[in-house]
C-alpha cells in the first residue's frame, strides 16, 4: 500500500496548567502545557500523529511554522521519504527561504520535530509496531536514518558507530520497564504543604528519585530543599533544576550553597547556548559530586557535539520535540554513547513522556546497554488525554505495546483545548 500523503493538519492544544502553577521554574512563571498537533492523512486512511511541546502563546507561531512546510509533505509517499529518510530530513530543514529561520534552531527546528514525529508515527503504524520496537527491529539500518552532516571530522564517523550496536534481550525492559524520577512533586509555585505531600504521596508509590525547582531566591531553595531531603530521607535521589537563570559565576556560588543537600545534578545552571560557562560549572562542581545536566533547550546535534567534547555535561538530556525528532536524536543518542556518558531523557510537558520512553527503550536494548546513572524524566500531567497514555509501574516506564509513537491525542480532548476556540477556553475567557 502507498501511504501517500494527501493533507496535513495543525492545531494549537493548550491547558492552562498555569492556573495551579504546575510546570512553573524560575524562568517559566506561567506555563500553559501546549502543542502543536500535527496529523498526516494518507490517501489509504491510514494516519500518522505528531506534535512539539511549547507553552501558550508561542503555540500559535509554531502552528504557523508547521503550516509552512507542511508543502514539503504533501504529496510524498511513506515509502518514499523511509526509502531516503536522510534526503527527506535535509528536504525539511534546507528549504532555501526557511531554513534562514533557523537553521535548525528555535521555532522551525520545534515545528520540523512535530512533523517528522508524525512521519515517524505513520510509519510506526504501517509496520504495526510501537515505535521503539520498529527501531530495536532495524538498528543496523537506521543508519540512513540519522544526521551525519556537521558530526565528521573530529569525532568519528557515526556509519562506523552503528557496527557496534549492542543488542540486548528486551525481555528485562518487558519485565521491570525503564527507571524514571518525579518531576512533579516539586515545581517552583507549589506551597511548602504541596511539596510535603506529594513527596509523601510519590515516596508510597515507589519513586526514589526526584527534582526539585531552584534559582528564584536563595533562602527559598535553601529552605525547599531542606524539606525535600528530610522528606525523602538521605538515600533517595535529588536533583535540582534551575532552567538558566543564573549566569556562570552565580551558579558555581548558588549551587555551592545547596549542596549540603546533595544534588546528583544541577539541571540548566546558564543559559543553554553557553558550552564553555557549562564546562567551567562541570569543572568547580565536581569537586562537590554534583554533575550538570543539560539539553531540554540544546537545540541540535551540533551544540551536543561541543557540549561533548568540552566535557561541559555529565548527563545528556534529550528531548524528542526540541531536536529533529528521532532523526537527529539517533545522532545523539550515538555520541553521547561515544563519550561515554548516560542519557537522561527529559521529558513532561505535554506528551513529551509519551515520546521520549520509546528514545530510552532502543538507548537501553541497542546503544547504551546500561543502566549505571541512567534514568527518565516523568511528570504526572495531561497523560488522560492521550490515546495511549504511558504506563508507569512502580516508578518504571513499561514498554508502549500500541503500534505508533504514543501521541495521538483523544480527539475530545482536543476538541475541548484547542485555543481560542475550545470550551475549557472559552469559559476561562468569560470568567
Ligand atoms: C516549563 C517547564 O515546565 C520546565 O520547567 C520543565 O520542562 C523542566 O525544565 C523539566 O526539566 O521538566
Ligand atoms: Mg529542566
Amino acid at each position: 500500500m502507498s501511504h501517500r500523503i494527501v493533507s496535513v493538519s495543525v492545531r494549537d492544544v493548550r491547558f492552562p496548567t498555569s492556573l495551579e502553577q504546575h510546570g512553573s521554574d524560575a524562568m517559566h512563571t506561567d506555563p500553559d502545557y501546549s502543542a502543536a498537533y500535527v496529523v498526516l492523512h494518507t490517501a489509504c486512511g491510514l494516519r500518522g500523529f505528531g506534535l512539539t511541546f511549547t507553552l501558550g502563546k508561542g503555540t500559535e507561531i509554531v502552528v504557523l511554522a508547521v503550516e509552512a512546510l507542511a508543502d514539503l509533505v504533501v504529496g510524498k509517499s511513506l515509502q518514499d521519504i523511509v526509502k531516503d529518510f536522510r534526503g527527506f530530513y535535509r528536504l525539511l530543514t534546507s528549504d532555501g527561504q526557511m531554513r534562514w529561520l533557523g537553521p535548525e534552531k528555535g521555532v522551525i527546528q520545534l515545528a520540523t520535530a512535530a512533523v517528522l514525529n508524525a512521519v515517524w508515527d505513520l510509519w510506526a503504524r504501517a509496520e504495526g509496531k510501537p515505535l521503539w520496537k520498529l527501531l530495536v527491529d532495524m538498528a543496523p539500518a537506521l543508519h540512513d536514518c540519522s544526521i551525519k552532516t556537521h558530526l565528521y571530522s573530529n569525532i568519528y564517523y557515526l556509519s562506523e558507530l552503528f557496527f557496534f550496536l549492542s543488542l540486548l534481550p528486551e525481555d528485562r525492559m518487558m519485565k521491570e520497564g525503564y527507571p524514571a524520577y518525579t518531576t512533579s512533586c516539586a515545581w517552583l509555585g507549589y506551597s511548602d504543604q504541596q511539596l510535603k505531600q506529594l513527596c509523601t504521596d510519590a515516596l508510597k508509590s515507589g519513586w526514589t528519585k526526584f527534582k526539585v525547582k531552584v534559582g528564584a531566591n536563595l533562602d527559598d531553595d535553601i529552605h525547599r530543599c531542606r524539606l525535600i531531603r528530610q522528606t525523602i530521607g538521605p538515600n533517595n535521589t535529588l536533583m535540582i533544576d534551575a532552567n538558566q537563570r543564573w549566569d556562570v559565576a552565580e551558579a558555581i556560588s548558588w549551587v555551592t550553597s545547596l549542596s549540603e543537600f546533595k544534588p546528583l545534578w544541577i539541571e540548566e545552571p546558564t543559559s543553554p547556548d553557553d558550552i564553555l560557562g557549562h564546562a567551567a560549572i562541570s569543572k568547580a562542581l565536581a569537586p562537590l559530586g554534583i554533575g550538570v545536566a543539560t539539553g531540554e533547550q540544546c537545540a541540535n546535534r551540533v551544540m551536543f557535539k561541543q557540549f561533548l567534547q568540552a566535557s561541559a555535561l555529565q548527563f545528556v538530556q534529550i528531548d524528542s520535540c526540541r531536536l529533529g525528532s528521532v532523526n537527529e536524536n539517533l545522532a545523539v543518542l550515538l555520541m553521547a554513547h561515544k563519550f561515554q556518558v548516560p542519557v537522561c531523557p527529559h521529558a513532561g510537558g505535554v506528551g513529551l513522556c509519551e515520546l521520549v520512553q520509546h528514545l530510552i527503550l532502543f538507548d537501553y536494548i541497542c546503544v547504551s546497554a546500561s543502566l549505571s546513572n541512567r534514568m527518565c524524566e516523568y511528570v504526572d500531567h495531561l497523560h488522560e488525554h492521550f490515546t495511549s497514555p504511558v504506563v508507569i509501574q512502580n516508578a518504571h516506564y513499561m514498554p508502549p505495546k500500541d503500534p505508533g509513537y504514543s501521541c495521538e491525542m483523544l480527539e475530545s480532548s482536543v476538541q475541548r483545548h484547542q485555543y481560542p476556540e475550545g470550551d475549557t477556553w472559552k469559559l476561562l475567557m468569560n470568567k
